[in-house]
């Protein structure tokens, strides 16, 4: 089942449109991985999926439906969780407050997702503020999982974690797509996020410079860079 359809998506800000004609499927039970240098238009992208943004032209579906801006919370009570770039949690409360209010209460979706992370018991009790980088990236994505999210849409899950982190949280999405969840995923860690995702789409200026398998760019590492720089690159002497 196709859980997001992006069909010649055109997003942006107050009128100023900034991704310019994206296609972009995915299904249930991949991970889709979204790159593009810095402003390329990725977040822009997942606020859109997200029904935060409206659309400025083509077409986005997610789980069937149409997404409107402005209705996040629609999104959310169709089956779409996201983490946000900041992780979304509250820094003054608890991990186990965090689950509880985002979970509604709901104790079994609550000890389902945290089975997925079991170095998140010991430090529950901990303010989430307090909590190292890892902890605090692996909190918010049990908030998320406590929704049992069907498509899951994460925007730069390892910011500012050290790589040592970066790999060993990153497979977990491969775990949660197992289970038929769609996953979205903006990352910087690039070669780490290969790893686990099924297609990617590298965007430039908002265009799609590369949409294809991860397995294709991960076999060819020479496509990441044409993408993100274009095909002609100035050699040293010709920067100024
Ligand atoms: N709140 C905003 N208001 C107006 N324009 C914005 C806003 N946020 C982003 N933009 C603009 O939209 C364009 C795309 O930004 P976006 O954040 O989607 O890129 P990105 O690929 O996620 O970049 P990064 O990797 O730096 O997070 C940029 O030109 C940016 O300046």
């Amino acid at each position: 089942m196709t859980a997001i359809e992006l069909r010649d998506l055109r997003a942006g800000w107050r009128g100023v449109e900034v991704v310019h004609g994206l296609d972009l499927t995915v299904e249930a039970g991949e991970v889709a991985l979204l790159l593009g240098p810095n402003g390329s238009g990725k977040t822009t992208t997942l606020l859109t999926v997200a029904g935060v943004l409206p659309a400025m032209g083509g077409s986005a579906h997610v789980l069937g439906k149409p997404v409107r801006g402005g209705s996040p919370r629609r999104q959310v009570a169709r089956g779409l969780a996201m983490v946000p770039e900041h992780r979304g949690l509250f820094s003054q409360l608890t991990g186990r407050e965090n689950l509880r209010l985002r979970s509604r209460g709901d104790r079994a979706a609550t000890s389902e997702a945290l089975a997925t992370f079991p170095a998140l018991e010991p430090v529950l009790d901990r303010r989430a503020g307090l909590l190292s980088g890892g902890e605090q990236q692996m909190l918010a994505l049990a908030c998320a999982l406590t929704r049992r999210p069907r498509a899951l849409v994460i925007d730069e899950l390892t910011l500012g974690l050290a790589p040592i982190v970066v790999k060993d949280i990153l497979p977990v999405l491969r775990q949660v797509a197992s289970t038929g969840v769609a996953v979205l995923l903006v990352e910087q860690h690039v070669h780490a996020a290969l790893a686990v995702a099924d297609r990617c789409v590298i965007l430039r200026q908002g265009r799609v410079a590369y949409s294809g398998s991860a397995a294709a760019v991960r076999d060819d590492p020479d496509v990441v860079e044409k993408s993100y720089f274009g095909a002609q690159q100035p050699t040293p002497h010709q920067s100024t």
